[in-house]
């Protein structure tokens, strides 16, 4: 069977503004069909630029974007099937809710009956039937959100595009949202490129997440590959809660840090090479002092409902972050254990091309050393 085109292709795409301002640096990328892409980074790397280029509002500096197969650098984006869920809803305060809904349809002069028919189908699906005669203004901002993501799908298009559309909600709504969304896209089969700059909405909705800073990917991949396997500090740092230091791996499985060696499950690199070290605070355990791999002081302690969530220091005055369903004293030493799979070894400033590469190479190469054992 002929291998299906990718929806979307970034291929060499950059972007810089008339001030000279880079904000994509040579991005490559192939989503595919009918799967819920995230885009992640803080603010203004360069997240709600490559929407744009996508539904077509902007054009690539230089570089090919395809659609389907097809080169869409030129083409505007009223040709593309595409259809874009903004962050500030962007709906018509004039319109009420079919309307708004409605809208779309009627400038490609569609037939009053379809128009009916496909409207209600689209409020059905956001779970706002009976909805239809409000007006706006009498709507909650959750209503809103869902009009504005009604009005995405009554056109049928390939690919939905939605920028930061939660962010308005609290935090309650927003969890509601997002298990809607999901739902949605997964009922729908059609392909979502959803930006926010919240990691855990990102992992919590995505099948792959594109971690960005400053104009780069820093790192693809599925929520869990993200989350176990970052691939260097930033993406660590970004994507939940970590244990940062820096360390030397004297060899495979061994590194160096805290002025001890330990076991670890990672290799690859060059004997003593530098490195930095994450560790997850969840995969840190609290044990006495001569248990303890590392010895620290507790510094404060909070109760989250599930887990404490510890400060601690060591002697050096690094700082150990631990969750924990264990309480521990505040000012007392306590000692923190974890096994050899808890240390993530993270080569300094290494692209996700060569990262794949090394765990490639080091996998091959360790099939070899276990037959030599
Ligand atoms: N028309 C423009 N002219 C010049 N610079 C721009 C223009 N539009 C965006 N930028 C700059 O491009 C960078 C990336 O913006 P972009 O909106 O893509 O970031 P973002 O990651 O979506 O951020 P946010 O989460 O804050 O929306 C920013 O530094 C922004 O100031």
């Amino acid at each position: 069977m002929k291998k299906q085109e990718p929806i979307i292709r970034f291929e060499n795409v950059s972007k810089q503004y008339d001030d000279d301002t880079v904000v994509l640096k040579n991005i490559n990328f192939a989503l595919e069909r009918g799967k819920f892409y995230t885009l992640l980074g803080p603010s203004g790397c360069g997240k709600t630029t490559i929407l744009r280029i996508i539904a077509g509002f902007e054009k690539p500096t230089s570089g090919n974007v395809y659609i389907d197969g097809k080169r869409m650098n030129d083409v505007p984006a009223n040709e593309r099937q595409v259809n874009t869920v903004f962050q500030n809803y962007a709906l018509f305060p004039h319109l009420n809710v079919f309307e708004n809904v409605a809208f779309g349809l009627r400038v490609k002069k569609i037939k009053e009956s379809e128009i009916r028919e496909r409207v209600s189908e689209a409020l059905k699906l956001v779970h706002l039937q009976g909805y239809e005669n409000r007006e706006i203004h009498e709507m909650s901002g959750g209503q809103m959100q869902r009009v504005a993501i009604a009005r995405a799908i009554v056109n049928d298009p390939e690919i939905i595009l939605l920028d930061e559309p939660l962010s308005a909600l609290d935090l309650k709504l927003r969890t509601e949202m997002q298990y809607e969304l999901r739902e949605l896209q997964q009922r729908l089969g059609k392909t979502f490129v959803f930006v926010t700059h919240d990691q855990e909405e990102a992992l919590a909705m995505s099948d792959e997440i594109f971690v960005m800073s400053e104009g780069v990917i820093q790192q693809s991949g599925t929520p869990v590959d993200i989350y176990d396997e970052p691939i260097n500090r930033f993406v660590a740092d970004f994507i939940g809660e970590s244990n940062i230091v820096e360390g030397i791996m004297i060899e495979d499985y061994k590194v160096m840090f805290n002025g001890k060696v330990f076991d670890c499950v990672d290799g690859g690199m060059k004997p003593n090479e530098k490195v930095d070290v994450v560790i997850r605070p969840e995969d840190l355990e609290i044990t006495s002092v001569d248990k303890g791999k590392l010895v620290v002081k507790v510094d404060t302690q909070l109760f989250r409902g599930v887990h404490y969530e510890l400060s601690t220091y060591d002697k050096d005055g690094n700082e150990w972050l631990v969750h924990s369903l264990k309480k521990a004293e505040v000012g007392e030493e306590i000692g923190l254990y974890f096994e050899p799979e808890a240390i993530h070894v993270m080569r300094l400033n290494e692209s996700e091309e060569d990262f794949d590469k090394r765990l490639e190479a080091y996998a091959d190469g360790d099939g070899d050393d276990e037959d030599a054992d």
